[in-house]
């Protein structure tokens, strides 16, 4: 797979900007940062912490060798050689304009220009500039490292190469780049977020509700519905078999009733923001933030999880994100491993916190995953790919035995040794040695995998490139002695003497 993107800058690191680093550096892209926040490379190395702790639970792929990340002390050196730069300072035009002639100054002239911009139409942010034509707004949602959303919005003065060379990066590292036909304050999302937003400062400044009750009637009720569909396919189910028109009909003429306050705002005095942020401190002040970002997280990745099993909206996006951590594994390991007479080590990871078990060791399912992860690296290195897959051909395990010879703790590197210890015409057995840096087997694991007609649900023979593949590593892997271990059933160990003797 080829991946056009080498490195990008970000400009800005605080809430959004961080959460573009942590996408970026997790899909294996280097990041060159400035922001003279003084505390920048703390709050970007925690939000780092957390957007890890993320993808370790939600990607199950073997995971993308990070990117580097590099801090600087000065705009110019940061963009000098970025591809693709991210704008992400606070929402002020005159900051905006500043920041963009200092990137214009610096950057390759071929070198793309984001604006993470809530509201700022492009064509504002071009003013002034030399080549307006390669700045866009690419307008992200919190936490940018897990929503797969990017607004992408031109002006006139945008060039369609450069908007289109964009939304093939933006889909490199895993987002959904939507093309906003034409510029608007506030692009699409947070002109109808806006609008809720409207209303429920409203409720609040009226008495009518809390800041609780609020968030209640959303995640309670339409928030679990907007999670999978939005407005219109949500609606079109609400008008029952007559679907939309019966919607429309039904509910056209509360448009006209008072059911919102439209365009009015409240004014925000300081006894409104105090009355807000008293409530919301009441709802949620037991949790820091980087808590409640957790909770959040964990939330998301259930979504994407039910979403992907249904192959149905963002669920969509972590499923193509997984099959792309997959080919890169795929093509590092075609890169790394030449020597066939020795054993072939194609995925490495580390193990997350998230991973330990109440004994702070890695629970028992994380060495499945490991294993599986490095099989599944083995079979993308014989050429096993998605295009394999969808002509209806795949492998399924169909036995494993794995021993744990020692504690594996939070933070270790480790890697994986595969060997292939055999194979026939639908049969492959695998054995892989799980070893930590200082090259110290924390775990072994013997696997018989069956090649299998997918339709048909039957075992079937191996086919191109599989077959020459194994055929190209067979020589040399057959020289690598089999482990004493391999083969070997888990030893029957009887029962107590007095026990046997009692039935
Ligand atoms: N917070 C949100 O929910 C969202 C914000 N955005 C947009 O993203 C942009 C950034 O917003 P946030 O990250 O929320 O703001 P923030 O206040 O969390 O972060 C802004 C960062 O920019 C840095 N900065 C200030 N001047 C700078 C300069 N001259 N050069 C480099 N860095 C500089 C600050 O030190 C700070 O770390 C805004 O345009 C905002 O509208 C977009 C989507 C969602
Ligand atoms: C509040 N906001 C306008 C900064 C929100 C956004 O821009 C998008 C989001 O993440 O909700």
């Amino acid at each position: 797979m080829s991946v056009t993107l080498k490195k990008a800058a970000c400009i800005g690191g605080g809430v959004i900007g961080g959460g573009w680093i942590a996408r970026f550096l997790l899909n294996g892209i280097d990041v060159a940062i400035y922001d003279p926040h003084p505390e920048a490379a703390r709050i970007v190395g925690e939000v780092l912490e957390n957007a890890r702790r993320a993808y370790g639970k939600m990607i199950q792929a073997p995971a993308c060798p990070e990117g580097v990340l590099t801090f600087h002390d000065d705009l110019a050196s940061a963009v000098a050689d970025a591809d693709y730069i991210q704008e992400s300072v606070p929402e002020r035009l005159d900051l905006k304009h500043k920041v963009i002639a200092e990137v214009e100054a610096a950057a390759r002239p071929d070198a793309l220009i984001g604006s993470s911009t809530s509201g700022f139409k492009p064509s504002q942010l071009q003013e002034g500039m030399i080549h307006p034509e390669r700045l866009f707004v690419a307008h992200p949602f919190n936490p940018v490292y897990l929503i797969p959303l990017v607004e992408l919005v031109g002006s006139p003065a945008n060039d369609e190469a450069a908007l289109a060379r964009a939304a093939g990066i933006q889909r490199e590292i895993g987002m959904f780049p939507l093309r906003v036909r034409k510029e608007i304050d506030a692009h699409i999302g947070d002109r109808l977020l806006e609008a809720v937003w409207r209303e429920a400062l409203w409720l609040v400044h009226d008495d009518v509700a809390s800041t609780e009750e609020i968030d209640d009637v959303i995640r309670y009720s339409f928030g679990l519905r907007w999670a999978q569909m939005g407005l219109f396919e949500t609606y079109r189910i609400a008008g029952g078999e007559a679907g939309m028109k019966h919607f429309i009909e039904q509910f056209g003429p509360a448009l006209k009733w008072p059911w919102t306050k439209l365009m009015d705002v409240p004014e925000m005095t300081d006894e409104l923001a105090g009355k807000i942020g008293d409530q919301s401190d009441a709802q949620s002040g037991q949790y820091s933030i980087r808590e409640l970002e957790r909770i959040r997280d964990d939330n998301l990745i259930g979504i994407y999880q039910a979403l992907k099993a249904q192959d149905w909206g963002a669920g969509q996006s972590l499923r193509q994100m997984e099959e792309r951590f997959f080919e890169r594994a795929k093509d590092t390991a075609v890169r790394e491993t030449p020597d066939y007479t020795r054993p072939l080590v194609l995925h490495k990871t580390q193990v997350s916190g998230e991973w330990l078990d109440y004994n702070g060791h890695m629970t028992e399912f994380r060495y499945l995953q490991v294993f599986g992860d490095a099989t599944d690296a083995f079979l993308g290195h014989i050429g096993m790919d998605a295009g394999y897959r969808a002509a209806g051909r795949s492998v399924y395990t169909v036995e494993t035995h794995i021993r744990h010879l020692s504690e594996t703790k939070a933070n270790t590197h480790i890697s994986v040794r595969t060997t292939v210890l055999g194979h026939d015409a639908k049969r492959i057995r695998l054995h892989h040695e799980m070893v930590d840096e200082a090259g110290n087997v924390q775990a072994t694991a013997e696997h018989m995998l069956m090649h299998v007609d997918t339709a048909a649900g039957k075992a079937a023979p191996m086919a191109s490139p599989l077959t020459e593949r194994l055929a190209q590593l067979s020589p040399g892997q057959r020289g690598i002695a089999a482990p004493a271990h391999a083969g070997q059933p888990i030893r029957d160990i009887g029962w107590p003497v007095r026990e046997v003797e009692a039935t």
